[in-house]
Protein backbone atom coordinates (compact mmCIF):
# COMPACT_ATOMS: atom_id res chain seq x y z
CA UNK A 1 0.00 0.00 0.00
CA UNK A 2 1.29 3.61 -0.58
CA UNK A 3 1.22 5.66 2.78
CA UNK A 4 2.25 4.21 6.32
CA UNK A 5 0.55 1.31 7.23
CA UNK A 6 0.16 2.87 11.10
CA UNK A 7 -0.57 6.65 11.34
CA UNK A 8 -0.56 7.93 14.91
CA UNK A 9 -0.57 11.64 15.55
CA UNK A 10 -1.25 13.83 18.66
CA UNK A 11 -2.45 10.56 20.58
CA UNK A 12 -3.47 11.14 23.92
CA UNK A 13 -5.23 8.41 26.27
CA UNK A 14 -6.44 8.56 29.93
CA UNK A 15 -7.64 6.12 32.79
CA UNK A 16 -9.46 8.44 34.77
CA UNK A 17 -7.97 11.77 35.76
CA UNK A 18 -4.35 9.84 34.55
CA UNK A 19 -2.93 10.77 31.48
CA UNK A 20 -1.25 8.04 30.43
CA UNK A 21 -0.34 9.20 26.56
CA UNK A 22 -0.37 12.64 26.04
CA UNK A 23 0.48 13.30 22.28
CA UNK A 24 2.17 10.67 20.64
CA UNK A 25 2.91 10.61 17.01
CA UNK A 26 4.81 8.70 14.91
CA UNK A 27 4.10 6.02 11.64
CA UNK A 28 5.20 2.72 10.93
CA UNK A 29 6.18 2.13 6.77
CA UNK A 30 5.14 -0.98 5.09
CA UNK A 31 7.39 -3.81 5.89
CA UNK A 32 9.10 -1.54 8.75
CA UNK A 33 9.63 -2.89 12.23
CA UNK A 34 9.46 0.27 14.67
CA UNK A 35 10.08 -0.65 18.57
CA UNK A 36 8.80 1.34 21.37
CA UNK A 37 10.68 1.78 24.02
CA UNK A 38 10.66 3.18 27.71
CA UNK A 39 10.49 3.12 31.31
CA UNK A 40 8.34 1.13 33.41
CA UNK A 41 4.71 3.52 32.88
CA UNK A 42 6.02 5.19 29.79
CA UNK A 43 2.64 4.30 28.27
CA UNK A 44 3.75 1.63 25.66
CA UNK A 45 1.21 -0.76 26.14
CA UNK A 46 -1.57 1.93 26.63
CA UNK A 47 -0.29 3.06 22.82
CA UNK A 48 -0.03 -0.01 21.35
CA UNK A 49 -3.48 -1.38 22.56
CA UNK A 50 -5.05 2.09 21.14
CA UNK A 51 -3.81 1.22 17.47
CA UNK A 52 -4.66 -2.73 18.33
CA UNK A 53 -8.49 -0.95 18.55
CA UNK A 54 -8.77 -2.30 21.77
CA UNK A 55 -8.74 0.96 23.42
CA UNK A 56 -10.55 4.56 22.10
CA UNK A 57 -8.50 7.77 22.36
CA UNK A 58 -9.27 11.20 24.02
CA UNK A 59 -8.23 12.74 21.07
CA UNK A 60 -5.71 12.17 18.12
CA UNK A 61 -5.65 10.12 15.22
CA UNK A 62 -4.75 6.39 14.67
CA UNK A 63 -5.36 4.55 11.18
CA UNK A 64 -3.75 0.98 10.78
CA UNK A 65 -4.03 0.82 6.58
CA UNK A 66 -5.53 4.22 6.42
CA UNK A 67 -8.87 2.85 8.92
CA UNK A 68 -10.01 3.69 11.81
CA UNK A 69 -8.87 0.38 14.25
CA UNK A 70 -12.48 0.69 16.34
CA UNK A 71 -14.47 2.07 13.76
CA UNK A 72 -13.32 -0.50 10.99
CA UNK A 73 -12.62 -3.07 13.40
CA UNK A 74 -14.38 -5.71 10.80
CA UNK A 75 -12.11 -4.69 8.28
CA UNK A 76 -8.89 -4.33 9.49
CA UNK A 77 -8.63 -6.99 12.48
CA UNK A 78 -8.65 -10.12 9.93
CA UNK A 79 -5.09 -8.41 8.93
CA UNK A 80 -3.55 -7.64 11.84
CA UNK A 81 -2.19 -10.56 14.30
CA UNK A 82 -1.64 -9.62 18.20
CA UNK A 83 0.33 -10.82 21.03
CA UNK A 84 -0.36 -9.71 23.65
CA UNK A 85 1.74 -9.52 27.19
CA UNK A 86 -0.40 -12.44 28.97
CA UNK A 87 -2.81 -13.81 26.60
CA UNK A 88 -5.98 -15.60 28.31
CA UNK A 89 -6.64 -19.30 26.54
CA UNK A 90 -6.79 -21.99 29.16
CA UNK A 91 -3.97 -23.95 30.34
CA UNK A 92 -5.91 -27.07 30.55
CA UNK A 93 -6.03 -27.13 26.63
CA UNK A 94 -3.11 -29.04 25.03
CA UNK A 95 -0.85 -26.97 22.52
CA UNK A 96 -2.52 -28.32 19.53
CA UNK A 97 -6.04 -28.05 20.79
CA UNK A 98 -5.47 -24.41 21.69
CA UNK A 99 -4.01 -23.61 18.05
CA UNK A 100 -7.01 -25.34 16.34
CA UNK A 101 -9.65 -23.37 18.54
CA UNK A 102 -7.38 -19.80 17.28
CA UNK A 103 -7.12 -21.10 13.44
CA UNK A 104 -11.17 -21.82 13.80
CA UNK A 105 -11.23 -18.30 14.71
CA UNK A 106 -9.53 -16.28 11.94
CA UNK A 107 -9.39 -16.55 8.48
CA UNK A 108 -6.78 -17.35 6.21
CA UNK A 109 -4.90 -19.78 8.90
CA UNK A 110 -1.43 -21.25 8.08
CA UNK A 111 -1.44 -25.13 9.33
CA UNK A 112 -1.13 -25.95 12.47
CA UNK A 113 2.07 -28.39 11.79
CA UNK A 114 3.69 -26.09 9.91
CA UNK A 115 3.27 -23.00 12.60
CA UNK A 116 4.18 -25.30 15.32
CA UNK A 117 7.59 -26.75 13.62
CA UNK A 118 7.98 -23.09 12.47
CA UNK A 119 8.34 -21.68 16.86
CA UNK A 120 10.03 -25.26 17.42
CA UNK A 121 7.05 -26.17 19.26
CA UNK A 122 5.78 -29.68 17.45
CA UNK A 123 7.42 -32.13 19.70
CA UNK A 124 4.97 -30.59 22.70
CA UNK A 125 1.93 -30.43 20.51
CA UNK A 126 0.27 -32.88 23.09
CA UNK A 127 0.99 -30.96 26.41
CA UNK A 128 -1.39 -29.00 28.38
CA UNK A 129 -0.62 -25.18 27.68
CA UNK A 130 -0.25 -24.98 31.41
CA UNK A 131 2.72 -27.70 31.53
CA UNK A 132 4.63 -25.23 29.18
CA UNK A 133 7.20 -23.21 30.30
CA UNK A 134 7.42 -19.46 30.07
CA UNK A 135 9.35 -19.60 27.42
CA UNK A 136 7.51 -22.13 25.21
CA UNK A 137 4.49 -20.67 26.16
CA UNK A 138 5.98 -16.84 24.88
CA UNK A 139 6.75 -19.00 21.76
CA UNK A 140 3.02 -20.37 21.69
CA UNK A 141 1.46 -16.91 22.24
CA UNK A 142 3.81 -16.46 19.03
CA UNK A 143 2.53 -18.61 17.05
CA UNK A 144 -1.12 -17.74 17.53
CA UNK A 145 -0.11 -13.94 16.58
CA UNK A 146 1.51 -15.18 13.68
CA UNK A 147 -0.94 -17.93 12.23
CA UNK A 148 -3.65 -15.80 10.23
CA UNK A 149 -0.18 -14.96 8.15
CA UNK A 150 -0.86 -10.87 9.16
CA UNK A 151 -0.06 -8.14 7.88
CA UNK A 152 0.76 -6.12 10.63
CA UNK A 153 2.34 -7.81 13.90
CA UNK A 154 2.02 -6.42 16.98
CA UNK A 155 4.42 -7.68 19.84
CA UNK A 156 4.02 -6.42 23.25
CA UNK A 157 7.25 -7.01 24.88
CA UNK A 158 7.62 -10.64 22.63
CA UNK A 159 10.93 -11.79 24.77
CA UNK A 160 10.39 -10.97 28.44
CA UNK A 161 11.31 -13.99 30.43
CA UNK A 162 13.19 -16.02 27.52
CA UNK A 163 16.19 -17.44 28.40
CA UNK A 164 19.24 -15.70 25.51
CA UNK A 165 18.82 -18.92 23.25
CA UNK A 166 14.63 -18.53 22.91
CA UNK A 167 15.33 -15.20 22.70
CA UNK A 168 18.01 -15.55 19.85
CA UNK A 169 15.18 -18.10 18.06
CA UNK A 170 11.91 -15.15 18.58
CA UNK A 171 14.44 -12.73 16.69
CA UNK A 172 15.14 -15.11 13.67
CA UNK A 173 11.24 -15.73 14.05
CA UNK A 174 10.49 -12.08 13.18
CA UNK A 175 13.66 -11.19 11.23
CA UNK A 176 11.97 -14.15 9.01
CA UNK A 177 8.78 -12.30 9.17
CA UNK A 178 9.93 -8.56 7.55
CA UNK A 179 11.83 -11.01 5.20
CA UNK A 180 8.23 -11.95 4.30
CA UNK A 181 7.18 -8.10 4.16
CA UNK A 182 4.86 -8.33 7.44
CA UNK A 183 4.99 -4.80 9.36
CA UNK A 184 5.75 -5.25 13.25
CA UNK A 185 5.49 -2.57 15.57
CA UNK A 186 7.27 -4.26 19.05
CA UNK A 187 7.21 -2.43 22.34
CA UNK A 188 10.48 -3.78 24.56
CA UNK A 189 12.17 -3.43 27.49
CA UNK A 190 15.47 -5.25 25.77
CA UNK A 191 17.65 -2.51 24.05
CA UNK A 192 19.76 -4.99 22.55
CA UNK A 193 16.03 -6.10 20.66
CA UNK A 194 15.79 -2.42 19.44
CA UNK A 195 19.10 -2.49 18.47
CA UNK A 196 19.28 -5.91 16.68
CA UNK A 197 15.23 -5.53 14.80
CA UNK A 198 14.59 -2.19 14.81
CA UNK A 199 14.90 0.06 11.20
CA UNK A 200 13.41 2.96 13.65
CA UNK A 201 12.71 2.98 17.20
CA UNK A 202 11.23 5.63 19.65
CA UNK A 203 12.11 6.11 23.67
CA UNK A 204 8.72 6.85 25.68
CA UNK A 205 8.68 8.23 28.86
CA UNK A 206 6.01 9.84 31.05
CA UNK A 207 3.39 9.20 28.04
CA UNK A 208 5.36 11.16 25.36
CA UNK A 209 8.08 10.38 22.90
CA UNK A 210 11.34 11.71 24.14
CA UNK A 211 13.62 10.97 21.05
CA UNK A 212 12.50 8.70 17.94
CA UNK A 213 14.39 8.20 14.62
CA UNK A 214 16.57 5.56 12.83
CA UNK A 215 18.95 3.98 15.47
CA UNK A 216 21.69 6.60 14.04
CA UNK A 217 19.91 9.25 14.77
CA UNK A 218 18.94 8.53 18.73
CA UNK A 219 22.30 7.75 19.11
CA UNK A 220 23.44 10.87 17.79
CA UNK A 221 21.19 12.69 20.26
CA UNK A 222 24.19 11.72 22.59
CA UNK A 223 27.67 12.78 22.49
CA UNK A 224 30.34 10.45 22.65
CA UNK A 225 32.82 9.41 25.26
CA UNK A 226 36.83 9.12 25.78
CA UNK A 227 38.14 7.81 28.97
CA UNK A 228 41.73 7.44 30.53
CA UNK A 229 43.74 7.48 33.34
CA UNK A 230 46.74 10.02 34.40
CA UNK A 231 49.44 9.60 36.72
CA UNK A 232 48.49 12.06 39.21
CA UNK A 233 51.97 13.76 39.03
CA UNK A 234 50.31 15.39 35.51
CA UNK A 235 48.55 18.20 35.50
CA UNK A 236 47.90 19.54 32.61
CA UNK A 237 44.92 18.22 30.33
CA UNK A 238 44.49 18.08 26.22
CA UNK A 239 42.99 20.63 24.88
CA UNK A 240 40.19 19.24 23.34
CA UNK A 241 36.68 20.23 21.96
CA UNK A 242 34.56 18.69 23.85
CA UNK A 243 34.12 18.50 27.75
CA UNK A 244 36.68 17.15 30.16
CA UNK A 245 36.28 16.50 33.49
CA UNK A 246 39.33 14.86 36.01
CA UNK A 247 38.29 13.30 39.33
CA UNK A 248 40.70 12.95 42.25
CA UNK A 249 41.51 9.54 41.16
CA UNK A 250 43.41 10.97 37.92
CA UNK A 251 39.63 9.57 35.66
CA UNK A 252 39.54 11.87 33.12
CA UNK A 253 36.20 11.63 30.82
CA UNK A 254 35.85 13.77 27.50
CA UNK A 255 31.94 13.78 26.32
CA UNK A 256 32.81 15.21 22.96
CA UNK A 257 30.79 16.23 19.18
CA UNK A 258 34.09 15.13 17.44
CA UNK A 259 35.04 11.98 18.66
CA UNK A 260 37.71 11.20 15.98
CA UNK A 261 39.57 15.12 16.02
CA UNK A 262 39.68 14.67 19.93
CA UNK A 263 40.98 11.16 20.20
CA UNK A 264 43.57 12.16 17.46
CA UNK A 265 44.44 15.52 20.02
CA UNK A 266 44.63 13.31 23.16
CA UNK A 267 47.01 11.05 21.67
CA UNK A 268 49.39 13.59 19.79
CA UNK A 269 49.27 15.42 23.15
CA UNK A 270 49.96 12.16 25.37
CA UNK A 271 52.69 11.52 22.60
CA UNK A 272 54.44 15.46 23.36
CA UNK A 273 53.86 14.59 27.16
CA UNK A 274 55.56 10.89 26.84
CA UNK A 275 52.60 10.10 28.97
CA UNK A 276 50.17 6.59 28.96
CA UNK A 277 46.94 7.43 28.62
CA UNK A 278 45.86 3.95 30.50
CA UNK A 279 42.30 2.34 29.98
CA UNK A 280 42.24 4.48 27.29
CA UNK A 281 38.52 4.09 26.06
CA UNK A 282 36.97 5.86 23.05
CA UNK A 283 33.05 5.00 22.17
CA UNK A 284 30.16 6.40 20.30
CA UNK A 285 26.77 7.11 22.79
CA UNK A 286 25.15 3.36 23.40
CA UNK A 287 21.11 3.35 23.04
CA UNK A 288 21.47 2.51 26.66
CA UNK A 289 23.56 6.13 27.06
CA UNK A 290 20.30 7.66 25.02
CA UNK A 291 17.77 5.81 27.68
CA UNK A 292 19.64 6.98 30.36
CA UNK A 293 19.38 10.51 29.37
CA UNK A 294 15.49 9.87 29.00
CA UNK A 295 15.41 8.98 32.12
CA UNK A 296 16.83 11.14 33.85
CA UNK A 297 15.22 13.69 32.09
CA UNK A 298 18.01 15.10 30.23
CA UNK A 299 16.49 14.60 26.57
CA UNK A 300 13.15 16.43 26.97
CA UNK A 301 9.99 15.34 24.71
CA UNK A 302 9.37 19.18 24.88
CA UNK A 303 12.63 20.22 23.82
CA UNK A 304 12.12 19.92 20.30
CA UNK A 305 15.55 20.28 18.93
CA UNK A 306 15.95 17.18 20.67
CA UNK A 307 14.08 15.43 18.66
CA UNK A 308 14.81 13.41 15.70
CA UNK A 309 12.88 13.02 12.40
CA UNK A 310 13.88 11.01 9.49
CA UNK A 311 12.80 11.12 6.29
CA UNK A 312 12.77 7.91 4.25
N1 LIG B 1 -6.16 0.10 33.71
C1 LIG B 1 -5.44 1.12 34.19
N2 LIG B 1 -5.97 1.96 35.11
C2 LIG B 1 -5.26 3.01 35.59
N3 LIG B 1 -3.99 3.32 35.20
C3 LIG B 1 -3.43 2.51 34.30
C4 LIG B 1 -4.11 1.38 33.74
N4 LIG B 1 -3.28 0.77 32.85
C5 LIG B 1 -2.13 1.49 32.86
N5 LIG B 1 -2.21 2.53 33.73
C6 LIG B 1 -1.18 3.54 33.99
O1 LIG B 1 -0.88 4.21 32.77
C7 LIG B 1 0.52 4.43 32.66
C8 LIG B 1 1.02 3.82 31.37
O2 LIG B 1 0.91 2.40 31.49
P1 LIG B 1 1.38 1.44 30.31
O3 LIG B 1 1.07 0.05 30.73
O4 LIG B 1 0.83 1.92 29.02
O5 LIG B 1 2.95 1.71 30.33
P2 LIG B 1 4.13 0.82 29.71
O6 LIG B 1 5.08 1.78 29.10
O7 LIG B 1 3.60 -0.24 28.84
O8 LIG B 1 4.75 0.21 31.03
P3 LIG B 1 5.55 -1.18 31.28
O9 LIG B 1 6.85 -1.01 30.59
O10 LIG B 1 5.69 -1.17 32.76
O11 LIG B 1 4.71 -2.30 30.73
C9 LIG B 1 1.16 3.87 33.91
O12 LIG B 1 1.34 4.93 34.84
C10 LIG B 1 0.13 2.89 34.42
O13 LIG B 1 0.19 2.79 35.83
Amino acid sequence: MDGPVIDVGELHCSYGDFEAVRGVGFDVAPGELFALLGTNGAGKTTTMETIEGHRTPDRGRVRVFGMDPVRDRARVRPRVGIMLQHSGFSGDLTVAETVRLWQSMISNPARVDSALEALNLHHRRDVRVKQLSGGERRRLDLVLATLGNPEVLFLDEPTTGLDPESRKATWEIVRNLLVAGTTVLLTTHYLEEAERLAHRLAIMHAGRIAVSGSLTDVLATQRARIEFELPGEIGALPDLTGDIRRDANGKVEVRTDHLQHDLHTALGWADEQDVRLARLRAQHASLDDVFHAVHEGHIDADDRTREVVTAR
